[in-house]
């Protein structure tokens, strides 16, 4: 079984640290949401947990293996990565793109065999991009982009997906469709971990929440434990009423 285990991870940066012993679990079945303010150390934290930027202190394990000794091919088969800014190298088709989401499996675009053929066509369908696949993608619009760079997630089918701000410029139907295919991707046994900054979004669809601040993981739990009237004072400096899983904003604190 491939999970991920964060064990009191920190991350440094000249002279302090970004992430302070951040201990975490993501397992199968389960969908995560991270909070946190701006510069809370989400991202960095997503990128030691994949032994993508140095630690000083701690673990971060992926299956069977620390997260830092896997090859590009070896990580990329375990957890599709989407991070916050999606740099592409040059303009490509839409269909090309997706495609290279199947890039650790051996897929060489223009020799796809049925199976990798099914895998893009589900991924692009699910993202709703079809009828963009002739597309080059610097012809996009910045929310028709981002559902190009989740299809190409999607389409590695990998036991885990791990997104930074994956809904950040879509519009509402589009945000819940995403949310939707995060659920689809639990249900059918996956592992997903995002960063939302929609409260209610995330209290909407997470299975738990990892709460964020200056650089500590403060809470971690259902959003039933911790989404309360206080932490979001306390977090974010925000007043709001929660009532169960719905929450008013009447403004900053
Ligand atoms: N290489 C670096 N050197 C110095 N500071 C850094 C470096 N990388 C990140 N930071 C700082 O660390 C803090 C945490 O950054 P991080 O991107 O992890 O936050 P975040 O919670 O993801 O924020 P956001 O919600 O704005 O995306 C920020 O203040 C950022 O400026």
């Amino acid at each position: 079984m491939t999970d991920l285990r964060v064990n009191n991870l920190s991350v440094p940066v000249e002279g302090c640290h970004l992430v302070k012993g951040a201990s975490y679990t993501l397992r199968p079945g389960e969908l995560i949401v991270l909070l946190g303010p701006n510069g809370a150390g989400k991202t960095s934290l997503l990128r030691a947990s994949l032994g993508l930027i140095r630690t000083d202190g701690g673990t971060a394990e992926l299956g069977d293996q620390q997260s830092r000794k896997l090859s590009s091919l070896q990580r990329a088969k375990r957890v599709s990565y989407l991070p916050q800014t999606r740099p592409l190298a040059w303009p490509n088709r839409v269909r090309d793109v997706v495609t290279l989401g199947r890039f650790a499996f051996g897929t060489a675009l223009g020799r796809l065999s049925e199976r990798e053929e099914q895998a893009v066509m589900q991924a692009m369908e699910a993202c709703d991009i079809q009828h963009l696949a002739d597309r080059q993608t610097n012809t996009l619009s910045g929310g028709e982009l981002a559902r190009v760079h989740l299809a190409r997630a999607f389409a590695a089918e990998t036991p885990l997906l791990i997104a930074d701000e994956p809904v950040a410029g879509l519009d509402p139907r589009h945000q819940f469709r995403v949310m939707d295919l995060f659920k689809d991707y639990v249900r059918r046994g996956g592992g997903v971990l995002v960063v939302l900054h929609d409260i209610a979004l995330a209290a909407r669809y997470a299975d738990r929440m990892i709460w964020m601040q200056s650089g500590e993981i403060v809470a971690d739990g259902t959003p039933q434990e911790t989404l309360t009237e206080q932490r979001l004072e306390e977090i974010y400096g925000i007043r709001a009423e929660v009532n169960g899983l719905d929450v008013r904003f009447s403004g900053v604190s």
